[in-house]
């Protein structure tokens, strides 16, 4: 039997730290008509028992519309291809990730075809503990009925606890062409937001992405999700602006390597093609580290404290990776000119390596 935390709601104010536990049977088996999609072991409670207190993201959209290919892609590392082979998920899969203290949370994908309004089903429970709600909609298909499923969704979720963010994945926009990207983008935050206005909720907050597995921009919608959960956001892009201002460095990401979702940019603007140089020189590091830097029967990682690389892109741009802790790469843009002053890099590693232990 397992156990599942619930909380506690006579604790009132501070919601987000009065859990406590009871035996899962009464809630989530409503939902198990059969077997789970997600692996046992994997997915699910890595510490039932734990204090800690992580962020819940959940998954929801209608059957089919990409959910679990979007979990599997971005953190289980599964090619996009693999993903046709995906099984429907037919009860509520619950995952840890916890790769560190800044990227923690729990991520829930739900069965596209349950009805969550079903009163067995205890959706207050689920939506007092959700920090952000990722709403997947298929923008290959008609998606009149995706939205007004989005609708009470948010509605429903909205009144049990307004600080939930609302995401909306319009997802599948690989099949589609950059102008039919904006016209569909238009149209369902257009919709979206009239439903809302309509029902007199215009103080609701969606936001919008265009998403695929094919590309990085499912990553990149990830990481902006996972940001708005991370209380120390302002204090690391402080620390990033404050590096790249003492330093020849135009831009300066933290990254999570295990999901490559960054944690945090210094304030300048963030392009989709940068973001991908950071995600492609995440892969060559680990790649070549596996090939070369594991020998034998070593039982190491390939990305540990001696893990940096330097890459010289034949724009006069040089990229600098290094390692700040076990999960994090610090990921810079400088000319080739300022990158004589390497030193620096070394010296806000070690701001960082502060940072991160005065968070946890
Ligand atoms: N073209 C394209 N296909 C995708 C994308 N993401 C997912 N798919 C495909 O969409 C189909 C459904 O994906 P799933 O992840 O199983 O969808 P789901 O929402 O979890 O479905 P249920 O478990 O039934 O609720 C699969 O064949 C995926 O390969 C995408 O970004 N682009």
């Amino acid at each position: 039997m397992t156990s599942e935390r619930k909380y506690n709601e006579a604790d009132g104010e501070n919601e987000a730290l009065s859990f406590d536990y009871y035996d899962d049977d009464d809630v989530f088996d409503t939902f198990t008509d059969g077997d789970c999609g997600c692996d046992e072991g994997v997915l699910g409670f890595s510490d039932p028992f734990s204090s800690e207190v992580k962020p819940r993201i959940l998954l929801m959209g209608l059957r089919r519309s990409g959910k679990s290919s979007i979990q599997k892609v971005v953190f289980h590392k599964m090619s996009p291809n693999e993903t046709l082979f995906l099984e429907s998920t037919n009860k509520i899969c619950r995952e840890d990730v916890s790769n560190s203290s800044f990227v923690s949370f729990q991520i829930w994908d739900f069965p596209g075809q349950i009805d969550f309004f079903d009163p067995t089903f205890d959706y207050e429970m689920i939506f007092r503990g959700t920090g952000a709600l990722i709403f997947v909609i298929d923008s290959q298909d008609d998606y009149v009925e995706a939205l007004s499923r989005l609708h009470l969704t948010v509605t429903r979720a909205y009144k049990v606890n307004p600080d939930i963010n609302f995401e909306v994945f319009i997802h599948k926009v690989d099949g589609l062409s950059d102008d039919h990207k904006i016209e569909k983008q238009r149209d369902i935050h257009k919709r979206a937001n009239d439903d809302l206005a309509d029902a007199g909720l215009e103080r609701i907050h969606l936001s919008f992405y265009l998403t695929s597995i094919y590309d990085h921009s499912i990553f990149e919608a990830f990481s902006k999700v996972v940001q708005k959960l991370i209380p120390q956001l302002p204090t690391l892009e402080n620390l990033l602006n404050i590096f790249i201002s003492n330093s020849g460095i135009e831009k300066a990401f933290l990254f999570d390597v295990v999901s490559k979702i960054y944690i945090a940019t210094d304030s300048s603007p963030v392009d989709m093609q940068t973001y991908e140089l950071c995600c492609d020189m995440i892969d060559v590091v680990i790649d070549i580290s596996c090939i070369y830097g594991l020998t034998g029967d070593e039982a190491g990682t390939p990305y540990d404290k001696e893990s940096m690389a330097i890459i010289h892109l034949n724009n006069t741009t040089v990229m600098y990776l290094k390692e700040v802790t076990k999960f994090l790469a610090l990921v810079c843009f400088l000319r080739e000119e300022s990158f004589e002053r390497k030193g620096l890099v070394v010296t806000c590693r070690c701001i960082f390596s502060l940072g991160y232990r005065v968070s946890v």
